[in-house]
C-alpha cells in the first residue's frame, strides 16, 4: 500500500471505499475498494476532497481481483455455461442447460489447495437446469501474485475443472424378474416406480418383459432386449442371496462388463451395473429401489442418462454420505445422501 497523489492515481487499485456525500441528493460510496482508478475518476476524487489516494503498488507480476477471477473461471470451463460479469472480484457460474454437473474432484481438490485464491461449486454427479448455479471463484487479496495463478493453472491441467452433459439417451427395456410377479400372483409395483425415475430425464421404457426366476430365463430375456434398439437394459428384482436370485449371474452370462455389483449405499447395496462392448449400460435394480424414496438407482441415473461412464471409483466415493438416513418427509436431493 502506498500513498500517491490523486492525479498520478490511473491505472492504480483503490485500497478501500471512498465516500461521497452530495446534500440532498446521495451519501455512499462512490468508489469501492478495489476499483482501478480511470482517467475520468481524477476530477471526481478531485470534488471529493482526495488530492491524495491510498493505492496497492501494481508492480509487474501483480494481478487485480477481477483479472484474477477470471483466470480461474477460465480453469473451470465454459460449454453448456453462463458467466456472470466480475464484480468485486467474483465471477458466477451458471447452467445453459439442463443436464448432468460433474466436477473433477481431485484436480479442484489441488486448486483450492494453492493459498489466496478459491473456486467453490455445487456438489457434482447430479442434475442441474438452465440458470442454477454451479460455481463461484474469486481471490482473497484485491492483488494477487502472477505466479499464485499460474500454480493455479498447472494444478488444473488443460481440461475444464467443470462440465455440464445434456441427457442423451433416449430409451431403455425393463426386465421384471420373480415368478411371483411374472405368475399374476401379485401385481408389477417395480416397473411403475423405475418408468417414472426414468421419464424424470425423458427417458422412455420402450420395452418390457416379465419372467420367471431363473438364470436361463433371465439371460434369455436379456438376450432378447439387447437386440432391441434401447440405449440401456434395466432387470428388477433377483439382486440378492436366495437361491432363486439369479439376475447377477445372468447379467455377467449376457457379456457385460461389470463395472460393480455391490456399492457402499444403503438402499442399493445389492446394484449392479455393467456395460456392453457397444456402450450401453445394463443395470441390475435390488428390491429397495422399488420401495424407498431415494436409492442409489437416484444418484447413478443423471450420469447414466448423460451418457458419462461409471467406474468402480465413482461406487466406492458414494461410501461417505452413501448412507439414507430415512427421513421422515424425504427431501433428497436436497440432502446429504450421496454426496
Ligand atoms: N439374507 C439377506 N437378505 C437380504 C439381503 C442380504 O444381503 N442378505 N439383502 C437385502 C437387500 S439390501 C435388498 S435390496 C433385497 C434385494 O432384493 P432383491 O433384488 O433380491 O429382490 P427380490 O428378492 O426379487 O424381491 C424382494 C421383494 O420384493 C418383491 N418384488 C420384487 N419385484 C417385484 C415386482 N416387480 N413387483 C412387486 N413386488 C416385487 C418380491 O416379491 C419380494 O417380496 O434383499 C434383501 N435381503
Ligand atoms: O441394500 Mo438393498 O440393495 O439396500 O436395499
Amino acid at each position: 500500500m502506498k500513498r500517491i497523489r490523486t492525479e498520478d492515481a490511473v491505472g492504480h487499485v483503490l485500497c478501500h471505499d471512498m465516500t461521497q456525500i452530495i446534500p440532498g441528493v446521495s451519501k455512499g460510496p462512490r468508489f469501492r475498494k478495489g476499483h482501478v482508478v480511470t482517467e475520468e475518476d481524477i476530477p471526481v476524487l478531485l470534488s471529493m476532497g482526495k488530492e491524495n489516494l491510498f493505492v496497492w503498488e501494481m508492480e509487474p507480476g501483480m494481478v487485480h481481483e477481477n483479472d484474477a477471477a477470471e483466470r480461474l473461471a477460465a480453469l473451470c470451463g465454459r460449454e453448456n455455461m453462463t458467466w456472470s460479469e466480475t464484480k468485486e472480484g467474483k465471477i458466477e457460474l451458471k447452467s445453459a442447460i439442463e443436464g448432468v454437473f460433474l466436477v473433477d474432484s481431485a484436480r479442484l481438490f489441488a486448486v483450492n489447495s494453492i493459498d489466496e485464491l478459491m473456486i467453490a461449486t455445487r456438489r457434482g454427479g447430479g442434475t442441474v437446469h438452465p440458470g442454477d448455479k454451479l460455481a463461484g471463484t474469486r481471490v482473497i487479496p484485491l492483488i494477487i501474485r502472477e505466479e499464485k495463478l499460474r500454480q493455479a493453472e498447472q494444478a488444473a491441467g488443460s481440461a475444464p475443472l467443470l462440465s455440464v452433459r445434456p441427457f442423451v439417451r433416449r430409451t431403455a427395456a425393463v426386465i421384471t424378474t420373480g415368478s411371483e410377479v411374472a405368475k399374476g400372483r401379485i401385481p408389477d409395483s417395480f416397473t411403475p416406480v423405475v418408468e417414472r425415475k426414468l421419464a424424470a430425464f425423458g427417458i422412455r421404457m420402450t420395452e418390457h418383459i416379465l419372467v420367471e426366476d431363473g438364470q436361463e430365463n433371465v439371460l434369455t430375456a436379456i438376450e432378447q432386449m439387447k437386440r432391441r434398439p434401447v440405449d440401456m437394459v434395466l432387470c428388477t428384482g433377483g439382486m440378492s442371496v436366495d437361491p432363486d436370485d439369479s439376475t447377477p449371474g445372468a447379467i455377467k452370462a449376457s457379456g457385460a462388463d461389470i463395472v460393480t455389483y455391490g456399492a457402499p449405499v444403503l438402499p442399493g447395496a445389492m446394484f449392479l451395473l455393467g456395460y456392453y462392448g457397444d456402450g450401453r449400460p445394463v443395470m441390475g435394480l435390488p428390491g429397495c429401489v422399488m420401495y424407498a424414496k431415494a436409492t442409489i438407482f437416484d444418484l447413478v441415473l443423471p450420469r447414466i442418462a448423460a451418457d458419462v461412464r461409471l467406474e468402480k471409483r465413482d461406487f466406492v466415493a458414494f461410501g461417505e454420505g452413501g448412507l439414507c438416513l430415512g427421513c421422515e418427509s424425504c427431501t433428497y436431493p436436497h440432502c446429504g445422501f450421496g454426496r
